[in-house]
């Protein structure tokens, strides 16, 4: 049996500092097969996995893994084959390595689009905009459009968007972010910048993060925990709490990596 349930949290925690012990996302015994017979691919299969609230987490695996497929399910874009996935927070938002943003549209305007897609009044969503684009360091380039911006400064915008997507359910609930690579096309000097803006977003609003990436670096410099995907199907093949380990973690994720990668081409 499948379950997709997708419930709107609760608007007094506005702003405040999510309950870490109560769950975000929940998939139990989670499958999913694309097509049936011969052609039949199963990207996911036996995927146990809870994340709570406030929690940043990142899924690692190489190309074809599943991970954006996982993303898919948890957005609700697709459902299940096999299992159930639950999420108790405000509706999902994505981000991905491309920006996306309207080019007509300013820096601000794209901002706003999610709100006033929830039907949020025009003096509120401006305000909150604004609030938005100073949370991502980009106050006074809101009457820019996408092409007078940096790559970096498009994905700041993009990453403002999702967090009023992500909040505009509920008027500012802490919500939940599926990033899928989202840095991966930046230069090596942006991303790092950004990787640091994105941790000091995390810390000020309090959202669940699931964040995807083949990048070990990358993962063990934001996540909390690494949950590490083993490829055709992807099934979780272990996970490391960062905090509980030292420098020796980056190698340590990068030998199993290769160990999965190696076993899928043997
Ligand atoms: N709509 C679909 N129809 C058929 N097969 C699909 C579909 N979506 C994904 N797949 C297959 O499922 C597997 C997992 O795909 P997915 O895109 O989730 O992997 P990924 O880990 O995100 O890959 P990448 O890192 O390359 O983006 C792949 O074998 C892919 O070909």
């Amino acid at each position: 049996m499948s379950q997709v349930t997708l419930t709107d949290s609760d608007p007094g925690l506005a702003r405040a500092r999510p309950d870490r012990a109560q769950t975000a996302v929940e998939l139990t015994g989670v499958g999913k097969t694309f097509g049936t017979g011969a052609g039949a691919v199963t990207a996911l299969r036996g995927i146990d996995l809870r994340v709570a609230h406030g929690e940043f987490l990142c899924l690692l695996g190489a190309s074809g893994c599943g991970k954006s497929t996982l993303l898919n399910l948890l957005s609700g874009l697709e459902e299940p084959t096999a299992g159930t996935v639950t999420v108790t927070t405000a509706r999902p938002s994505f981000m991905f390595q491309e920006p996306a943003l309207m080019p007509w549209l300013t820096a601000a305007r794209n901002v706003e689009l999610p709100l006033q897609l929830a039907g949020q009044g025009r003096s509120a969503r401006r305000t909150r905009a604004r609030e938005l684009l100073e949370l991502v360091r980009l106050d006074g380039v809101g009457e820019k459009r996408p092409h007078e911006l940096s790559g970096g400064m498009r994905q700041r915008v993009a990453l403002a968007r999702a967090l009023a997507a992500a909040t505009s359910t509920d008027g500012g609930a802490p919500g939940l972010l599926l990033m899928d690579e989202p840095f991966a096309a930046l230069d090596a000097i942006t991303r790092d910048v950004l990787q640091g803006e994105l941790l000091r977003v995390w810390e000020a609003t309090g959202t669940t993060v699931v964040f995807v990436t083949h990048d070990v670096r990358e993962a063990v410099r934001l996540a909390q925990r690494v949950v590490l995907l083993s490829s055709r199907p992807g099934t979780v093949v272990r996970e490391w709490r960062v905090d509980e380990h030292g420098p020796e973690l980056h190698d340590e994720i990068t030998g199993r990596l290769r160990q999965v990668i190696t076993s899928h081409a043997a």
